[in-house]
């Protein structure tokens, strides 16, 4: 090659190069000209939807355009969302509107708004937050809407009968009995008592509900309620991160890959359960006659306020009368068979699915909850254990019967007391059904807005809990509880879409406490200013819930 030509093919190098350069500066410069013209529409749009116009006046936290408040969650871990959340409300007020990106929510605390959604046949939906459970829940009761969800309540409610209930007590007795066995082996040391709760409480369910006959392994169960807690870890994040919430950008993360595992793992479980229990299925075997109807218990449920019922106290008062009665999935495949009720295999699965969730991880959170609180306060601890004494005797190691349990009105105000400072479900979320006054203040929630009740800033609220973060059981002292609003204390959610196993609740805490507290001591070295709450719909502490434990001796 000679000089000249060299010299020559030097030249257009340089310039294709510098063109190329130019050319890919140009693009960028377009690219970027593109997307800051496109973000600024859209923020031009997200302030003028309808939705936000109408919610603009409501107070809330500093907002940057295009990402509105999503800076609040972007870069913070479960736990932190919470402390945030919970700092919001007390820095701005007591209602708040909160935008991630274009989708508007309003945050109500206000007993009296909260009596406007959850009260009533109108706004029984859920946010469009519930979706995420999709995968695992189908459309089980939490999360159906319309007429699937009035037929499923309609034809669940009944299995959560009393009489039912009072056929589940000597099993709850059976498991409480299992785990006191099991904890003498920690008696002395400071452990986390979570794990023992929810094995305890994953096996009341599939022995109780589900009809399980063969105490399950414990290791099964362990490992269910692990997978469940780390589902529910995955779901908050989907709910509260932007990036997550978008399917097509979900389906590449890691996150998903363990999502598929964990759902695995829950799913062959409680499709194990269904496929036993319909080889085993005998309607007759399992049914329970209830021959009484009624229980003294009804005195309390006809003196409860009006605003606070729901269906279950009516099945209580009005279904009397001798009836065979099947718990929750033996009624289920019995509905299954009957040619005249819609009731499909899909229709088994989904709400198995559903109150294995809903039943166990509440439950092992509020019984935890409930031993740490009874170890920090030894003075309640003692008082709760005069009462047990004062129904058992002589004979503090006896089985506790139904009977008993109608008498623990101190463990009652505990376990109350408990729930209303450590709610399991912190949480809830409804779609405003229509344009919406509050009655709190001059605000309206547009139609299809998302209405975030946080049990936990409701009852922390000071001026219905004077020294809220007290933990006093005597507020749940029947004259001191007529003078609060009744939207005050929803730890079961409240209205037509309350918690269905409220009453199983209530009664599985009473026993597995009563049995707990009448064969250990329990002691705390922490007081509750120590606990890390994480609240990933099921309030948790990250720290552990740490315990240590001294068998009662008795002459
Ligand atoms: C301390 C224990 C419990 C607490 C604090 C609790 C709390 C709640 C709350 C707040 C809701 C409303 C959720 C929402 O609107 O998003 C709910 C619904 C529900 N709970 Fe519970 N729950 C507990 C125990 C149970 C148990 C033991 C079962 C079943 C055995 C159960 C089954 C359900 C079901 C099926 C729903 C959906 C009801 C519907 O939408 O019609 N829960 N629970």
């Amino acid at each position: 090659m000679s000089a000249d030509i060299f010299n020559e093919t030097m030249k257009e190098n340089v310039v294709n190069e510098s063109f190329m350069s130019g050319s890919i500066f140009n693009s960028f410069l377009t690219a970027t000209f593109g997307l800051v013209v496109t973000l600024a529409l859209y923020d031009y749009w997200r302030r003028n939807t309808r939705s936000y116009k109408l919610m603009k006046n409501i107070p809330n936290p500093k907002e940057y355009p295009i990402v509105a408040h999503s800076y609040l969650v972007f870069f913070r871990n479960n736990p932190e969302i919470l402390e945030t959340f919970v700092d919001l409300i007390k820095n701005v007020g007591e209602t708040i509107r909160v935008s991630l990106g274009h989708v508007n929510s309003i945050v109500i605390s206000n007993p009296v708004d909260v009596e406007i959604f959850l009260s009533g046949q109108k706004h029984l939906e859920k946010s469009k937050e519930y979706r995420f459970f999709k995968p695992w829940f189908g459309d089980g009761l939490l999360i159906s809407k319309g007429h699937h969800w009035r037929h499923h309540r309609k034809m669940i409610a009944p299995t959560f009968h009393q009489s039912i209930l009072k056929s589940f007590v000597p099993t709850f007795v059976q498991h409480s009995n299992a785990v006191c066995d099991r904890l003498l082996a920690k008696a002395g040391k400071e452990f986390d008592c979570h794990k023992y709760m929810s094995e305890t409480t994953v096996n009341i369910l599939l022995t109780t509900a589900m009809g399980v006959k063969k105490q399950p392994e414990l290791e099964t169960s362990a490992k269910y309620a692990q997978a469940v807690m780390d589902m529910c870890d995955i779901i908050h994040t989907r709910q509260m991160k932007m990036l997550y919430r978008l399917d097509a950008l979900y389906r590449l993360t890691s996150m998903r890959q363990k999502d598929n595992k964990l759902m695995n793992i829950i799913l062959s479980m409680t499709r194990k359960v269904v496929e036993e229990r319909k080889k085993n299925f005998n309607a007759d075997e399992r049914a329970v006659v209830d021959k009484n109807g009624t229980f003294p218990v009804n005195k309390t449920i006809k003196e409860k306020k009006e605003g606070l019922r729901d269906d279950l106290d009516d099945i209580d008062e009005n279904d009397v009368g001798e009836k065979k009665r099947l718990a929750l999935l033996d009624a289920m495949m019995e509905m299954e068979k009957n040619p005249d009720i819609t009731w499909t295999d899909k229709d088994v699965m989904d709400e198995v699915n559903t109150i294995m969730f809903e039943g166990h991880d509440t439950t092992a959170a509020g019984s935890s909850f409930a031993l740490c609180m009874l170890g920090i306060h030894q003075d309640v601890q003692q008082r709760v254990i005069e009462e047990q004494e004062t129904i058992f005797g002589h004979d503090m190691r006896r089985d506790c019967t139904f009977a008993d349990t109608i008498q623990m009105n101190y463990l009652e105000r505990v376990i109350c007391e408990t729930l209303r400072l450590f709610p399991p479900v912190p949480l809830i979320a409804r779609k405003a059904e229509e344009d919406i006054k509050l009655a709190s203040g001059p605000y309206i929630v547009p139609k299809g807005t998302a209405v975030l009740i946080s049990q936990f800033v409701i009852h922390r609220r000071g001026d219905v809990y004077p020294d809220p973060d007290k933990f006093d059981p005597d507020r749940f002292l029947p004259e001191r509880t007529a003078q609060r609003h009744y939207y005050s204390f929803i730890p079961f959610s409240a209205g037509p879409r309350s918690c269905v196993g409220r009453k199983f609740a209530m009664l599985q805490l009473k026993v597995l406490l009563s049995t707990i507290i009448r064969k250990y001591k329990v002691f705390s070295s922490r007081t509750d200013k120590d606990f890390r709450l994480q609240g990933d719909i099921i309030l948790k502490l990250t720290n552990g819930f740490q315990i240590s434990l001294e068998p009662r001796t008795y002459a």
